[in-house]
């Protein structure tokens, strides 16, 4: 199959969270088994700068309509596999800047324009390049125009530009909203913006187009999928993706074995096998000392990497600070984001710097070394649609404790509730129920062989993605 991808993010030219990894490896795993894969991408500094990119090809100049303007750009494409090309929407104005979405303080205040820049590009690069996918699948509220988009180019210059649209929910939290007044922007026709297209409470919603308007609908685990229709988890679209729910369907993320994989992984100081961990051993003393820790101390270290955002669960965290404080234990937190959790983790750090640490930046060898050193990998999460971290624990032996949302339920089992097959500590996601997991973590790590047991259980897992890209195969098939 044809198939084309289009998201904001793409590991690891750019990422800011897993969106970066599941696209990349998702569409990796598609190219290695034979289809021909174009992942479109903004023309970010960060990814022009990198050595994939920089002899990118120059393929043609963009004249973009936005309202009642054409603004000019230009499409590089360069090809990192086989089967594989990247074609990266580039126009300095918008993309040469150091982030992705915004300063650190706020988001950019162009991301509307921005991105209706971006999925009218990628129309104009499928139309000029002359692509005919069978499947162009878009990735989040940045892409969910496209579908629409797309669709309106057929009528205006009756071509075919792709046989099926797919729009994936990465997270349903992040949708899109902008002012009414950017629909003009988008040039698509007036009768979508009223409630029966983009508009929503007076404002437009990115995502809400990508869900109403794609063939298909998917989001990231079965159990998400499931809680997205309804108001507790729906943020407000729950009505919205209730009306697709005969083309909605959870396809679990995966791990990408080239970057996540104990027995391989250069970014760690050793590696190491469910059969021979003793290179978990010496990755675990490199945590503590870069922690600054007791280079002896062999009470349970808890690890944690994750954006620092109210999904994350980080204040079930804060709120069980006087466990971390006074029980035998280690706590590093990798992670950037909100300004108060960050200066609250800073303040937990500074009042026990012997055993608490945070690392607020992004660095991904440091989350390699958190995965493969920590003795308990935490996720509190309030929500999460798949979530990949959990995961990789489970591949690099260090157990899970997870709160028992969205894709979390569908990838860790609970020692307590199945005994035989258990591989990590499941709770509520409440302060209560993350202080329950802290304890059983602690009893569990005191009982050494059935620590270990359940370490190897995990890491006998198959999480690949060969079985999602499957997954997603058949969706396509089924579609056209
Ligand atoms: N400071 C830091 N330094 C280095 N690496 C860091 C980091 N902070 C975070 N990361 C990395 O970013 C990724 C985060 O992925 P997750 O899936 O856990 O969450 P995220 O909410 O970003 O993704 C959304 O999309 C993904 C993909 O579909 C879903 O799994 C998820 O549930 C959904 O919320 C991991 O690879 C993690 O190691």
């Amino acid at each position: 199959m044809k198939i084309v991808h289009v998201a904001s993010e793409l590991f690891p030219y750019v990422k800011t969270g897993g969106l970066a990894d599941a696209v990349a490896s998702l569409a990796g795993t598609l190219a290695d088994r034979g289809h021909t894969v174009t992942v479109f991408l903004p023309g970010y500094r960060a990814v022009l700068e990198h050595g994939h990119a920089i002899n990118a090809e120059r393929k043609f100049r963009l004249r973009i309509e936005m309202g009642d303007v054409f603004l000019s750009g230009e499409v590089r494409v360069f090809s990192p596999r086989a089967n594989l090309q990247v074609f990266l929407i580039c126009r300095d104005e918008f993309f040469d800047r150091r982030a992705a979405y915004g300063n650190g303080e706020r988001d950019y205040e162009d991301n509307a324009e921005r991105f209706i820049f971006f999925c009218k590009g990628v129309v104009e690069a499928l139309r000029l390049e002359n692509i005919e996918a069978d499947i162009v699948h878009a990735h989040d509220w940045q892409a969910a125009l496209l579908p629409l988009m797309l669709r309106d180019a057929e009528r205006r210059h009756g071509v075919t530009l792709a046989m099926k649209t797919v729009c994936t929910i990465h997270n349903i939290a992040f949708q899109g909203l902008f002012p009414r007044s950017v629909f003009a922007q988008t040039g698509l026709p007036d009768e979508l913006n009223n409630v029966d297209g983009l508009e929503y409470y007076e404002q437009i919603n990115f995502l809400k187009g990508g869900i109403l308007f794609s063939d298909r609908v998917t989001t990231v685990s079965p159990r998400y999928a499931q809680e997205i229709q309804t108001p507790e988890f729906g943020c407000g679209l729950d009505g919205v993706v209730q009306t697709r729910a005969d083309d909605l369907v959870g396809l679990l993320n995966g791990v990408d074995s080239a970057v996540w994989n104990p027995a391989t992984d250069a970014l760690l100081p050793a590696r190491f096998t469910a059969s021979n961990l003793r290179g978990k051993e010496t990755c675990r003393a490199e945590l503590l000392k870069r922690c600054g820790f007791d280079p002896a101390f062999n009470g349970p270290i808890f690890g944690m990497v994750c954006r620092l955002t109210e999904q994350k669960g980080v204040d079930l965290v804060l709120e069980n600070r006087d466990f971390f404080l006074t029980e035998t234990c280690g706590l590093v937190v990798l992670g950037s984001g909100d300004k108060r959790m960050e200066a609250e983790l800073r303040t937990l750090a500074s009042r026990a710097p012997d055993k608490i640490t945070l690392c607020a930046k992004l660095d991904e060898a440091m989350s390699h070394l958190i995965e493969a050193g920590a003795d308990f990998f935490v996720m509190p999460s309030l929500f999460e649609p798949c979530g990949l971290n959990q995961m990789y624990s489970q591949v690099y032996g260090t157990i899970p404790l997870t709160s028992r949302v969205g894709g979390l339920v569908d990838t860790v089992i609970d020692i307590d509730a199945e005994p035989e097959r258990g591989t990590g500590i499941t709770f509520a996601p409440t302060a209560k129920g993350l202080r329950g997991g802290l304890m059983r973590a602690i009893e569990l790590h005191a009982r050494k062989d059935d620590y270990t047991a359940v370490q190897r259980r995990g890491m006998a897992r198959d999480f690949s993605w060969n079985t999602a890209a499957a997954a997603y195969e058949k969706l396509y098939r089924d579609a056209i």
